[in-house]
This record gives C-alpha cells, sequence and structure tokens, in this order.
C-alpha cells in the first residue's frame, strides 16, 4: 500500500493556493506527519485526500493510492479512513456495534462477533461489546475509534489532531497505541498535528506547510 501526493494543494476557487505543491510518498505503515500554522491549510489537505473538499475549493496535483488515481472516486470508493479529534462513536450503538460497523457485510454471524471480540481485546476494551459508548473514558474512547477505523480496512488512513483533547499523560500512551498498530496493520497514514512529540513518536517524514 501507498499514498502518493504530486504536486498537491488546494485553493479557493477564483484565489491564490493555500501552500506550495507537496509531493510525498507514505509507503504502508509510514506515518508522515504535516505541521505548521492555524489556517495553513492542514484540514483542506485532508479533505482534499479523503474527497471531501467543500464546493468552492479546487485541487490541484494528482493524488494516488496504491498507484490508483483518486481524484475521480467519490469519498465511499476511496478506502480512506478519517480519525479525528474527537474519537466519535456513534452514540446510538453499542461499543460492539460500532467497531463492527465499518466490516465488510459479507463478514457474518460468528465471524463478524469473533472479529470484533478480537479487536475489543486488543483494544485492552474485553468484555465491552454491549457497552454504551458514553461510559468510556477517553483513552477508552480513543482506543475504540482507532479499532473501528482498522477493521474497515482502509488503504491508507488520515489523522487530523487526534489525540490533541487527551491529557498529558493519556496522550503519550495513546499515541504508541495509534502508531503501533497502523505499523502492524501496514497502513499508510497521514497526521495533522501542533504537537512536535506527537511527530516525533510518529516516526515519518516531517513535512511543513
Ligand atoms: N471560502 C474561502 N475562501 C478563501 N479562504 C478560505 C475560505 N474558507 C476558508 N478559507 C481559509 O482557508 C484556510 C484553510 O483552513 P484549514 O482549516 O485547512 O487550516 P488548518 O491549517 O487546518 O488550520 P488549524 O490548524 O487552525 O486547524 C484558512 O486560512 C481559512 O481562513
Amino acid at each position: 500500500m501507498s499514498l502518493d501526493l504530486i504536486g498537491v494543494t488546494v485553493r479557493p476557487k477564483g484565489g491564490a493556493v493555500l501552500f506550495p505543491p507537496l509531493t510525498l510518498r507514505i509507503a504502508a505503515g509510514e506515518v508522515t506527519t504535516v505541521m505548521g500554522p492555524s489556517g495553513v491549510g492542514k484540514s483542506t489537505l485532508l479533505d482534499a485526500i479523503g474527497g471531501h473538499l467543500a464546493h468552492g475549493w479546487a485541487l490541484q496535483g494528482e493524488i494516488r493510492l496504491n498507484g490508483r488515481d483518486l481524484r475521480p472516486l467519490p469519498p465511499e470508493a476511496r478506502r480512506i479512513g478519517v480519525l479525528f479529534q474527537d474519537a466519535m462513536l456513534f452514540p446510538h450503538l453499542s461499543v460492539g456495534a460500532n467497531l463492527a460497523f465499518g466490516l465488510a457485510p459479507g463478514i457474518r454471524g460468528e465471524a463478524r462477533r469473533a472479529a470484533v471480540e478480537h479487536a475489543l481485546a486488543q483494544a485492552g476494551l474485553e468484555g465491552f461489546a454491549n457497552r454504551d459508548p458514553a461510559t468510556l473514558s477517553g483513552g477508552q474512547r480513543a482506543r475504540a475509534a482507532l479499532m473501528r477505523a482498522i477493521l474497515a480496512r482502509p488503504q491508507a488512513l488520515l489523522l487530523d489532531e487526534p489525540f490533541s483533547r487527551l491529557d498529558a499523560g493519556l496522550r503519550g500512551e495513546i499515541r504508541a497505541f495509534t502508531f503501533d498498530h497502523l505499523r502492524a496493520a501496514g497502513i499508510p497514514a497521514l497526521l495533522v498535528t501542533h504537537d512536535a512529540g506527537d511527530a516525533q513518536a510518529a516516526g515519518g517524514a516531517l513535512v511543513s506547510l
């Protein structure tokens, strides 16, 4: 798996580009970090990669996932996962149903339950399948959200400040958990952060916008 950006930048239609064109390759299991001042366009770059660029914005350059040009594909066909600041779980579904949400529909019955149980165990959440997400701690919710993202078998993952709401002690633990799992799953990932410690822990290339 690899995610390639070739001369990529974004601009409001009729306006100037937000940052100089970016060319980079993220290989399987690598986490590349993007840092830069507020408003430079980091979240808009992630929107462009995921296919969620708002009306009124234009993408410049080429985005390839495993060699395939993503530009003609709608977001749901891109196989790109996203993790946000709030580690959002669907509040109306149990923790187990949240994790199962990303699984392919062909995985049914016992195989489905086993996949969810395995992911819960990896997240240190054994026995949490029937819990209401509102009863989880911040760290538990962050680990569950990562597992839900991985179970969907994304071909790349975008992380938009996913650790910024966690307190200092938890932050180190959750980012190590996150990067270990992304490496093990061989998923190329792009991390947006304001925190140099996040970038260092990610261990990959650092891009400043
Ligand atoms: N319609 C528009 N026309 C021109 N510029 C816009 C328009 N909408 C938003 N912008 C600007 O585009 C930039 C993109 O913001 P974006 O959220 O991508 O930045 P960011 O680097 O993620 O910031 P932060 O670190 O604060 O989250 C901002 O400077 C914003 O003011």
